[in-house]
């Protein structure tokens, strides 16, 4: 689902955040993305989501090398992928089932299909009595399930979340990851960007770990065949 084949990636003419990085995640594989501050996990995010495009090397995501892809053809490519961040990012005009209606709105689905799709998103996170309240009422903990729900309203097969736990305590962020577990159960692939060592500990996932922009750990050795878990 996801392959990087020898990234490199520079800012500016000085800076290399990420150096000849190889990976690859499988269909349904969970797994996580850790290193310090700085380290080059958002920007290996960004150039997923293609926010960023790589100086060196290939990225493949869903069979699609994305380096060239026209700038036309981006939005049709970040649909596929559900991005679930730290300070989950819902308006707070409007309510809890118009947050998670607003990208199936933004991709024209018709209105009479909205409203089943918002539900099934809601159920899975558990939220499905909420829909009627404004986010600012929820618990942080029922807020980044709300962002959950927007994230993967419209199915995609790829998950990304950059610090999903962030704010929250132990016991909450263990119920989120329960939650990727389960999407990942049924098919969607998962990679969730933390600090926590405890709680990637725990979770006893694979884990691709960073290091001044290097992939000390998790990654393969070349295109991706043998990856290590
Ligand atoms: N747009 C940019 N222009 C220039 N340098 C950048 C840019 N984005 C990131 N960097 C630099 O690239 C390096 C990697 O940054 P990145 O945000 O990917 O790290 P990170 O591992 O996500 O860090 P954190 O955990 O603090 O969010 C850092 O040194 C950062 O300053």
């Amino acid at each position: 689902m996801i392959e990087f084949q020898q990234v490199t990636k520079r800012y500016g003419s000085d800076h290399t955040a990420l150096k000849q990085v190889n990976f690859h995640l499988d269909r349904g594989e969970l797994a996580f993305l850790t290193g310090h501050s700085g380290a080059g996990k958002s920007t290996l995010l960004k150039l997923i989501m293609l926010m960023e495009r790589p100086s060196a090397g290939q990225v493949v995501v869903g069979g699609q090398v994305l380096n060239n892809m026209p700038r036309r053809q981006v939005p049709y490519i970040r649909r596929h992928i559900g991005v679930v961040f730290q300070n989950h990012q819902l308006l707070f005009d409007r309510t809890v089932f118009d947050n998670v209606a607003l990208p199936l709105e933004v991709m024209g689905v018709p209105t009479r299909d909205i409203g089943r799709r918002v539900r099934a998103a809601l159920d899975k996170v558990g939220l499905l009595s909420k829909e009627k309240m404004n986010p600012m009422q929820l618990s942080g903990g029922e807020q980044q399930r709300v962002g959950i729900a927007r994230a993967v309203v419209n199915k995609p097969p790829l998950l990304l979340a950059d610090e999903p736990t962030g704010n929250l305590d132990p016991e909450l962020s263990a119920d989120i990851m329960h939650l990727f577990e389960q999407f990942s159960q049924v098919g969607v692939t998962v990679l969730i960007a933390s600090h926590d060592i405890s709680l990637i500990h725990d979770m006893g996932r694979r884990t691709l770990t960073l290091e001044h922009g290097r992939l000390v750990n998790g990654g393969s050795a070349l295109g991706g065949m043998a990856h290590g878990h």
